[in-house]
């Protein structure tokens, strides 16, 4: 088992909104013993109050890391989001606190195309309006409206890890497939990539929203853009609330320009599962909504957890910090017997010689040095082969643009 400096009984993990009990046994395999585990997401002032002591944290969509709440964290280590949108989380604040934050950007990919090719084929036959009437005892019988997916037109908006892969399963099925992304993309399949948002609008019988929450993707979707949908046209957003003007949307729907949408994800949701829904899209025909599932099945959230808690164990055994979506990516080999100190900076010129004339001042002879930086911060490990006394990291410490001073593996037992 890899050493820390720390205790790893004392090293407190919190993991929020039901992570899998992949992650649990993950952690405790690897030593750690100090985990709280809660269904829910706190609200910003329990988070607050609850993250003063805790060394790595686990979340999902819901939870939101701010400003105020990293303000609070003065022990967080590292961040694990077990999904794949970081958009909750304030990466900068983050960075400038040298805490590493990690996603899982592959498990739940296939578990959000599944559910958004099985929702076009039920819009594309009017199932959700059918299927309530048939509950209320009534008898929809009729084809109108009702379409093969087979030679209808898919436009996904997003062509990354989901879109690529419903490209995928949507022509196996029979459909034609144009896509349009922000970066020049090659088609799976015979999938086709348009040159702007407009023209897939206008081409696309079943429009799919597949990009993340940035600036250039929020309200994208809106009353102008519904506009230029086909008539009868069906919209279907598994990406972020953000994407699009919801009300818009609903009056499109109402007025019969549109035929069918299926929504995961609002503007804002509900903290859990006894909060209420609120949507002007309730009671609409044809309009499927479900809460924020597209990633939930029990095969990713078993993959999520053991791929996040892996990260977050490498991280705090040895510092690496490879596929972070906020830091510096640094492999490390294990390196037995030394000692191993991490240093967090700004990136700014001179840190890295101002850290070696201290350890050469102390007579602390180097080993093994690994530096990465990002336009903000330099991440450098260094491993030397006695403990660092207390004189020499109170220098490091010191030096001008520190962030964080991190030991492993060391006598010192230096807490954070
Ligand atoms: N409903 C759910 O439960 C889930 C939702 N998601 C959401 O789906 C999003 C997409 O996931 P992935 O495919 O894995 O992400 P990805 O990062 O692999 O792909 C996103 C694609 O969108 C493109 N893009 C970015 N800005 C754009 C713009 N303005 N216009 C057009 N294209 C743009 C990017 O170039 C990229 O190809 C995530 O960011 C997340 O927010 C992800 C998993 C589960
Ligand atoms: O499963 C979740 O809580 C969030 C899924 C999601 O939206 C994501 O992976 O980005």
């Amino acid at each position: 088992m890899a050493k820390t400096s720390l205790d790893k009984s004392k090293i407190k993990i919190l993991l929020l909104e039901g992570v899998h009990q992949s992650a649990v046994d993950n952690f405790l395999n690897a030593g750690y013993t100090n985990i709280e585990h809660l269904p829910t997401s706190l609200d910003e002032a329990t988070l607050i109050d609850k993250i003063r002591d805790v060394h790595f944290i686990g979340i999902r969509s819901r939870t939101q890391l701010n400003e105020r709440v990293f303000a609070a964290a003065e022990k967080l280590v590292a961040v694990g989001c077990f999904c794949i949108g970081t958009n909750q989380v304030d990466l900068g604040a983050a960075l400038a606190r040298g805490i590493p934050v990690f996603n899982a950007p592959y498990s739940n990919t296939r578990s959000v195309a599944e559910l958004v090719l099985a929702e076009a084929i039920m819009l594309l036959r009017g199932i959700p309006e059918k299927n309530a009437r048939a509950h209320q005892g009534g008898w929809l019988k009729s084809a109108k409206h009702s379409h093969e997916a087979r030679g209808k037109t898919l436009g996904i908006v997003g062509y990354g890890n989901i879109g690529a892969q419903l490209s995928v399963l949507a022509e196996s099925l029979g459909f034609n497939v144009l896509y349009y992304d922000v970066v020049a993309k090659l088609g799976m399949g015979n999938a086709t990539q348009v040159a702007s948002l407009e023209e897939l609008l206008a081409r696309a019988d079943v429009v799919s929203l597949h990009v993340p929450d940035v600036p250039s993707t929020r309200w994208m979707i809106g009353k102008e853009q519904l506009a230029l949908m086909k008539q009868g046209g069906i919209l279907i957003n598994a990406s972020r609330g953000s994407v699009v003007v919801i009300e818009e949307l609903a009056a499109a729907l109402e007025a019969g320009r549109l035929l069918g949408a299926a929504i995961d994800v609002f503007p804002v949701e509900p903290k859990g599962n006894s909060e209420e829904f609120v949507s002007p899209l309730r009671g609409l025909p044809n309009v499927i909504l479900t809460p924020h599932i597209g990633g939930s099945t029990l095969e990713a959230q078993e993959n999520i957890g053991i791929e996040v808690s892996e990260k977050l164990i490498t991280y705090s055994d040895n510092g690496t910090t490879v596929t972070s979506v906020n830091f510096p990516e640094v492999a490390l080999p294990a390196h037995p017997d030394k000692h191993r100190l991490l240093h967090i900076h700004d990136n700014v010129p001179g840190v890295l010689s101002e850290i070696n004339r201290v350890l050469s001042e102390n007579d602390i002879n180097i080993s093994g040095q690994y530096l990465q930086t990002n336009e903000k911060v330099g991440y450098v490990v260094i491993d030397v082969d006695k403990a660092y006394g207390p004189k020499a990291l109170d220098a490091l410490r010191h030096v001008e643009h520190t962030l964080r001073v991190r030991v492993l593996y060391s006598e010192t037992n230096y807490h954070e």
